[in-house]
């Protein structure tokens, strides 16, 4: 007797989701004083949704270039850079930045956090910027530091605030537009290993909870193990 595997569309009667981002042959190089200096050189890789991903690599070796194509804030030289279905080489600035704004969440190494302004207004700055209307802003705005354990900070300014709860500030403003897509930028190089494990608590969390994709650039080799799969670049490839 023979048995049929199911195929997996008729099993579940879904079609396979395509991937949240997709990169294909990218590179990216820069001109120097009439140089060219070759950063990226034809990265092929997705990410679904309810991923996490590690970028790795030496330093240098192009994971923050990466990430500023990933993120819209930067194009490619060549190749393709499919973001949530929408092929973004040729996309007007107005329509790459409502993208960015609508769809992606920043998280950086140095938090980028406005001094003299809270936690709360802080949090609440994409918000502005999406149009979301006040009373809606400070509620969401509330939520989500109480979510990342600030609930009772919430009108301290950045220098009142240590490191490790800046980071969470950041990372809450990140997710005040619920992105699909989280970028963090070595979240974790200025943070002790307590508030590391805590924002990586809080990364993974988004992936598992919300099904968002999350792409984290680290050096820590604890951090990258805890993600899904790891992208590693080594001299500006893809491996
Ligand atoms: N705007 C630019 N103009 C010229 N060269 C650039 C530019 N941006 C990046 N580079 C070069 O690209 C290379 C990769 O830089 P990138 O910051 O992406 O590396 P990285 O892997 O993130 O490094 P690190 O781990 O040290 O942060 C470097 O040699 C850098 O000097």
């Amino acid at each position: 007797m023979t048995v049929d595997t199911p195929h997996p569309v008729a099993a579940t009667g879904r079609q396979p989701t395509p991937p949240l981002l997709r990169v294909e042959g990218l590179t990216r190089h820069f001109m120097v004083s009439g140089t060219r200096i070759d950063v990226l050189h034809d990265c092929t890789f997705d990410v679904s949704r309810g991923e996490v991903v590690a970028v790795v690599g030496q330093s240098g070796s192009g994971k923050s270039t990466l990430l500023n194509v990933l993120g819209l804030l930067d194009e490619p030289s060549s190749g393709a850079y499919t973001f949530d279905g929408v092929d973004t080489t040729s996309l007007r600035e107005g329509r790459r930045s409502r993208l960015r704004g609508d769809g992606i969440g920043f998280v950086f190494q140095q938090f980028h956090l406005l001094e003299r302004r809270s936690a709360l207004a802080n949090v609440g700055v994409p918000m502005v910027l999406g149009g979301v209307p006040l009373l809606r802003r400070r509620t969401r705005a509330r939520e989500l530091l109480e979510a990342v354990g600030l609930g009772h900070r919430l009108h301290s300014q950045p220098h009142q605030l240590s490191g490790g709860e800046q980071q969470r500030v950041a990372l809450a403003r990140a997710l005040s537009r619920e992105p699909a897509l989280v970028l963090a930028d070595e979240p974790t190089g200025a943070l002790d290993a307590a508030s590391s494990t805590m924002i990586m608590d809080q990364l993974i969390d988004q992936s598992r909870v919300r099904d968002a994709a999350v792409v984290v650039v680290t050096h820590d080799p604890k951090v990258a193990e805890r993600a899904d799969r790891v992208v590693e670049l080594v001299e500006g490839r893809t491996r």
